[in-house]
């Protein structure tokens, strides 16, 4: 059923109610897919990291082997006012019609989740020319960071909890959600916030995006820089920091994360731009970061620094820039398979297996 977080209190009311639902995975069903996995015909842990991931899976969906999950891909799309500058390698009218792509099914992304398979879903947070279901859209595109706040604390807000509601009208069936943005320009905004929140120099955050020259990175480093002085005034609060330097598809994916995690969902990370949405989502509210596994690391210089700030260690490590939950979509065949290895092999006893030696004393 859908969540309709306008229908009842204020704003800043349902922000505190939404973050105050999410409990943490439980680390019993964590402990039991440990002690499950020792009886199997493999040795314990021999996947690795993967046997890592299902057994936080498992405390994340409180089943001791839940087995491959319905996966679905999740878009949301938005302009920023900023991309005027010609920080990207595109102009912004192209947001609408890579969304448009996506809608048709024929973006990367859709040819990556078709692969996994999962379903592609996508919506429009605040493109300039709109595309679609028009019920989580704020605005057409943020303000210039340089000039004044992207939006206001309270569209913030809203977009959050619009994310919310589009996970319970778009995104309910499926327990594994791959976070994904589109936004031209969006690199810029997520390198302001990301440095502001964390406390770190520009420099080390700003990267080439979506392919800009090495002129465009030194102006993009300016840009940020500009944008970071004239948000000095404003308070150590994530959402006066989403308002004053974020886009409407980053708070948008805020709130996608946070109603991901209430309702025990698994959360797969894409880029530099969603994790920037999971550090906001985790300063609101550190219980989510349990829910949290981040797909791969790209190239962009700032998603390992929010990677570590997240302390969640990529899956993958391919280069990837591309957006538009094209990394999360690919790990998302990875952790099913895991999670069928997991959950499919017999047990050792069942196919005459006798349990491991000891080891030999040397
Ligand atoms: C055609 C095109 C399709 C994209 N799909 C995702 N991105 C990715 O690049 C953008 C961020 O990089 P920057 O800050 O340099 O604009 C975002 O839209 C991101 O999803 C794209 C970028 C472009 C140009
Ligand atoms: O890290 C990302 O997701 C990314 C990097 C460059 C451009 N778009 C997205």
């Amino acid at each position: 059923m859908g969540e309709r977080p306008d229908a009842i209190g204020d704003l800043e009311d349902r922000l505190a109610a939404l973050c105050s639902a999410i409990d943490p995975p439980d680390p019993v069903h964590g402990r039991l897919s440990r002690v499950r996995q020792r009886t199997l015909a493999r040795p314990a842990g021999s996947l690795g990291t993967l046997d890592a991931l299902v057994h936080r899976i498992a405390a994340i969906r409180r089943d001791p082997a839940p087995g491959p999950l319905p996966a679905v891909v999740s878009v949301l799309a938005a302009d920023h006012g900023v991309a005027a500058r010609g920080t990207s390698l595109f102009h912004p009218e192209v947001t609408a019609r890579v969304l448009t792509l996506v809608a048709a099914g024929r973006a990367p992304v859709n040819f990556l989740a078709e692969r996994v398979p999962a379903r592609v879903s996508y919506a429009d947070f605040g493109l300039l020319s709109s595309v679609g279901d028009q019920r989580f859209r704020i605005a057409s595109g943020t303000a210039d960071i340089c000039l004044q706040d992207a939006m206001t604390p309270d569209q913030a807000r809203q977009a959050i909890l619009n994310g919310c509601s589009y996970v319970g009208e778009c995104l309910a069936d499926e327990p594994l959600v791959a976070v994904g943005e589109i936004g031209v320009g969006n690199t810029t905004p997520t390198a302001a916030l990301a440095s502001r929140l964390l406390g770190l120099d520009p420099s080390d955050l700003v990267g080439s995006g979506s392919g800009v020259d090495a002129a465009t990175v030194e102006r993009k480093r300016h840009i940020v820089r500009d944008a970071l002085t004239r948000v000095r005034a404003v308070p150590d609060d994530p959402v006066r920091l989403l308002a004053a330097l974020g886009g409407f598809e980053i708070a948008g994916n805020v709130g996608v994360i946070l109603a991901a995690a209430k309702r025990r969902k698994v959360v797969v990370l894409d880029g530099f731009i969603t994790a920037v949405a999971a550090l906001v989502a985790v300063r609101l509210c550190p219980a989510a970061r349990g829910y949290l596994v981040a797909a791969h690391r790209s190239s962009e210089p700032g998603h390992r620094v929010l990677l570590a700030a997240l302390d969640e260690p990529p899956l993958l490590s391919l280069d990837m820039h591309l957006g538009m939950g094209s990394g999360a979509a690919l790990a998302l065949g990875l952790v099913n398979a895991a999670l069928a290895a997991a959950a499919l092999t017999p047990s050792a006893r069942s196919v005459g297996l006798s349990s491991p030696r000891s080891p030999v004393a040397p």
